[in-house]
């Protein structure tokens, strides 16, 4: 069986490893900035809690007094005022307990959720500002994962874990120093029980982490899995992998499963022996206790006192586990959270940006050379291109030979690894992100939409302060340019919300979607990443026509695999290897260039095989004369590589 496309495929967690010398604490105190503000409600949910620790370690000094009081041997009958008063303390502690409690969730249920909601916000921010280099080495699944389950887990540990953890340290520290202290022998017997507790305490922490770190891991695996699949379901689905792509996902669900089951295991063991240690520290200490007090060494409301406080013990004691592994979880989130939140990025403002200059569109690659971070060879290399202003040219080469690469250094989607890209005489590093792209628009071949009306669609690089009849204005041009009069037709017209990623529209109405968009924002620099490729012949036709009309004045960079396209432009430029090789009309380049030659013969092949319309009935560009197109390939080119 073939394997299955990577839509399945485990995907790699960058930049994970390096925070797991960090002590917990330390990874934990990273949190500090986005915990700060709600500091004071944390501290005080701590405060009431252990107050409400304090009222129940209270209630058995209380006991003693009754017990060695009131209710000892011949005090019953004379003492009943002190009697009453001791049972109504003991009723005012447990309601100040009840109180406190509930007090502690109101203070720490807001925060949390707060906290949570800017961590989140945050993370999407620095999504949305790293590079399309960083999206191209992250899976979706893991930042999906990171900034939902693994935010979700940070919120129930702020919420119950951490306040939990201080307080049950605290309550426990309070309650052997009050055994200790009220019963000498007896309460360091109690306190030898921790001896134990504390090293199993360690080693599980050791041994959980590392479960913890892989468990949530594999969960963002799993979600890229769902993600890709739900994204590809249709290419599943028409090539019969359906049952493959679950295999493969049940493979990883079962991985996942193995390794929960592996947490589970933990927490269990370490449970069982958080129990019963202190179990049977406590049988140890009711048997010296028994014989302690029958000698006379203990009264009989200390013994009762000394167990009502180790019931209060005992409860933080064995929920130790569950304690330490959710803040073990915790950090695990933290780590993970911070993997994303702290990865540079290359790729921004300048210190000083510069003034944008005249605002011709002129465009010019300097001695481009470009390469991908993972890749060992650059795609483009010693590029030198210059796209006058108001000029249309289409950028012709085989596929691989780096057409969308170069095309996306245009609005700085990627740096060049060499040399520069000048927009109007300005270096585009020198430049503000947003001035740069407001001035260059892209049409990608693969256009991605988004789940909202088609109005916000192709507005979407409008200026939204635009009074509204302009963008009415502009939405109405850039819809019947792109020949996307179909929108009329939906059922709210261009209030009509698409679906997820556009995937309820055809592929050619998308693609003119993307297109009207890029019309829409009006810019300097109109970069076309072929975008008429889904489109039939006479819609093409009909959006090259109006686009000829419309891109007049605006410096364009139009990436042609179809002939027709090619027609648009005013010259065009030759990307052979990573280099451009010719630049010249249509005519002069049939006439002298071999290589852009055999190009276009496999363009019209192409087109031919699809029923598309090839240069000779395409219009013809401006100032392209139809000489030299019967000119035959080189014999070498001709057995090449199709597009
Ligand atoms: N994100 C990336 N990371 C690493 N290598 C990449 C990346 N994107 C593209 N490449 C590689 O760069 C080379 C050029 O790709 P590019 O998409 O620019 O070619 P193209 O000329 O536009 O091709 P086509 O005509 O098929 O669209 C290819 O070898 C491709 O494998």
């Amino acid at each position: 069986m073939a394997p299955m496309p990577s839509a399945v495929a485990p995907t790699p967690t960058p930049a994970s490893l390096p925070a797991a010398e960090r002590s917990t604490v330390a990874a934990l105190l990273r949190l500090m900035p986005f915990i700060r503000p709600a500091l004071p409600r944390i501290v005080g949910g701590m405060a009431s809690a252990l107050g409400a620790s304090l009222a129940a370690l209270a209630i058995p000094r209380v006991l003693q007094h009754l017990v060695d009081g009131p209710l000892a041997e011949g005090a019953r009958d004379q003492d009943a005022s002190a009697l009453w008063g001791a049972i109504g303390l003991v009723l005012a502690l447990g309601l100040a307990e009840a109180g406190l409690i509930l007090a502690r969730r109101n203070l720490v249920m807001l925060p949390g959720t707060k906290v949570e909601a800017v961590m989140r916000m945050a993370l999407f921010r620095h999504l949305q500002d790293l590079p399309v280099a960083f999206h191209d080495r992250w899976a979706g699944g893991q930042l999906l994962s990171r900034s939902m389950s693994d935010l979700g887990l940070l919120r129930r540990w702020l919420v119950f874990g951490l306040v939990q953890l201080v307080v049950s340290v605290a309550t426990v520290v309070v309650g052997v120093g009050l055994l200790v202290a009220t019963t000498g022998w007896l309460g360091l017997v109690y306190l030898a029980g921790a001896v134990p507790v504390t090293v199993i305490a360690f080693r599980f922490a050791r041994r959980y982490r590392v479960i913890a770190r892989r468990s949530q891991d594999q969960a963002g695996d799993l979600a890229t899995t769902v993600e890709e699949s739900v994204h590809g379901i249709r290419v599943l689905k028409a090539f019969g992998r359906g049952r493959d792509a679950l295999d493969s996902f049940t493979g990883q669900a079962e991985r996942l499963r193995t390794t929960e089951l592996a947490k589970a295991r933990s927490q269990a063991s370490v449970n069982v022996a958080l129990t019963l240690i202190p179990e049977l520290t406590l049988a140890v200490c009711l048997v010296l206790g028994a014989l302690l007090a029958h000698d006379g060494q203990l009264t009989v409301g200390s013994l009762t006192a000394f167990f009502a406080t180790v019931a209060v013990i005992n409860g933080p004691v064995v929920d130790l586990g569950m304690t330490l592994s959710m803040t073990l979880n915790a950090r695990t989130a933290v780590d993970r959270y911070f993997d994303v939140l702290t990865t540079a990025n290359p790729l921004t403002d300048p210190a000083e940006p510069a003034a944008p200059g005249e605002p011709h569109g002129h465009v010019r690659l300097r001695d481009v050379t470009f390469r991908y971070d993972d890749a060992a060879v650059p795609v483009l290399e010693h590029v030198d291109l210059d796209l006058p202003a108001g000029t249309t040219t289409a950028l012709v080469g085989l596929t691989g030979s780096g057409k969308s690469t170069l095309a996306m250094l245009l609005p700085r989607l990627y740096d060049v690894t060499s040399g520069s890209v000048e927009l109007d005489g300005v270096d585009v590093r020198h430049l503000r992100r947003a001035d740069v792209r407001q001035a260059v628009a892209v049409a990608f071949e693969d256009p991605t939409l988004f789940s909202a009306s088609v109005r916000d669609n192709v507005l979407l690089g409008v200026d939204d302060a635009l009074p509204g009849a302009v963008k009415e204005e502009l939405l109405a041009e850039a819809l019947d340019v792109a020949q996307a009069h179909f929108a009329a037709r939906l059922p709210q017209g261009v209030e009509t919300r698409i679906g997820e990623e556009g995937l309820s529209l055809s592929g050619g109405q998308r693609q003119r979607l993307a297109l009207a968009r890029a019309i829409a924002a009006r810019p300097r620099v109109l970069v076309l990443d072929d975008p008429l490729s889904a489109l039939d012949v006479a819609t093409e036709e009909a959006v090259t026509g109006r686009l000829r009309e419309v891109l007049h004045g605006t410096t364009t960079l139009v990436i042609a695999h179809r002939p027709s396209t090619v027609a648009l432009a005013d010259r065009v430029a030759v990307l052979q290897d990573g280099r451009i090789t010719a630049v010249g009309t249509h005519s002069e380049l049939l006439a002298t260039d071999a290589h852009y030659r055999y190009v276009i013969s496999s363009l019209e092949g192409d087109a031919a095989e699809h029923g598309i319309g090839t240069l000779a009935e395409a219009p013809a560009p401006p100032d392209a004369a139809r000489d030299g197109e019967d000119e035959t390939l080189h014999d070498d080119e001709a057995t090449g590589a199709r597009l």
